[in-house]
């Protein structure tokens, strides 16, 4: 569902992400992990077209993303590091908007407004005003608007940040719930919700590719006692 081959982005002389290939199977979920710096949010707005590679292919779905961005724009749903809000609107004028760009209208869109609310568990501040929402819900109406319109594909950069550990665990299980119906790349610094979530883990250090695995194989892979956790192994991988 998403082909990355030999991806490249250089900010002027800085390279942030370097000759990354990879790619996801539908239905499929991957950890996305590095440190900071690493290269991950730059490879993930690559990955929803909103910053041009520097080298590099990338399909999303079997469309590529420089050629064809609208199509490849359709199929993806996309939480960005800082959540895109109108902060001056309220949710459900955000939502509504959002689900319009996306083609919706109508009853459709109410019916997709209301699914989404209440699996964010905003619908009680629906008529509330962005700016005046406490961070964690800020960030739930930002993973609202990615999942309107249930994209097959879902780019949540950092989506449990800011979040109580009550919602973390529920969108844990909701994305674990996305699992062979939509494919998700997820990237976080909370190494137990990937193990917890995901079945295959990349990590990137530096730009570089530093693991590309079964999250089952990781340990045994990279050199570590079979029972190392994800924690052991990220850190020799990422260490210097
Ligand atoms: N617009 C930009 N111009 C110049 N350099 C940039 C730009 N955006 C990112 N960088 C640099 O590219 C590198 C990768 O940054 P990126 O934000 O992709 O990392 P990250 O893995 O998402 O980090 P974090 O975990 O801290 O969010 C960093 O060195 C960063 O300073």
């Amino acid at each position: 569902m998403i082909e990355v081959q030999h991806l490249t982005k250089r900010y002027r002389d800085r390279v942030a992400v370097d000759d990354l290939t990879f790619q996801v199977e539908a239905g499929e979920i991957l950890g996305f992990l590095g440190p900071n710096g690493a290269g991950k949010s730059t490879t993930m707005k690559i990955l929803t077209g909103f910053l041009p590679p520097s080298e590099g292919v990338v399909r999303v779905g079997g469309y590529d993303v420089e050629a064809q961005p609208l199509e490849v724009k359709r199929r993806i749903g996309y939480l960005p590091e800082m959540p895109p809000l109108y902060v001056e609107m309220t949710v459900r004028g955000y939502l509504r908007f959002v689900a319009s760009l996306k083609g919706l209208s109508g009853s459709a869109l109410k019916a997709e407004l209301e699914r989404v609310a209440a699996l964010m568990g905003v619908t009680h501040v629906m008529d509330r005003v962005i700016q005046n929402l406490s961070k964690g819900y800020k960030q739930r109406v930002g993973i609202a608007q990615a999942l309107l319109g249930s994209p097959p594909v879902l780019i949540l950069d950092e989506p449990t940040e800011g979040l109580d550990p009550a919602q973390r665990a529920e969108l844990r299980a909701l994305i674990k719930g996305l699992a062979g119906k939509h494919t998700v790349i997820l990237s976080t610094h909370i190494l137990p919700e990937v193990t917890m979530t995901c079945q295959k883990v990349l990590i990137i250090h530096q730009g570089k590719m530093a693991a590309y695995d079964d999250i089952s194989q990781l340990a045994r892979i990279h050199g570590q006692a079979e029972n190392a956790s994800l924690e052991e192994v990220f850190i020799k991988l990422t260490a210097a």
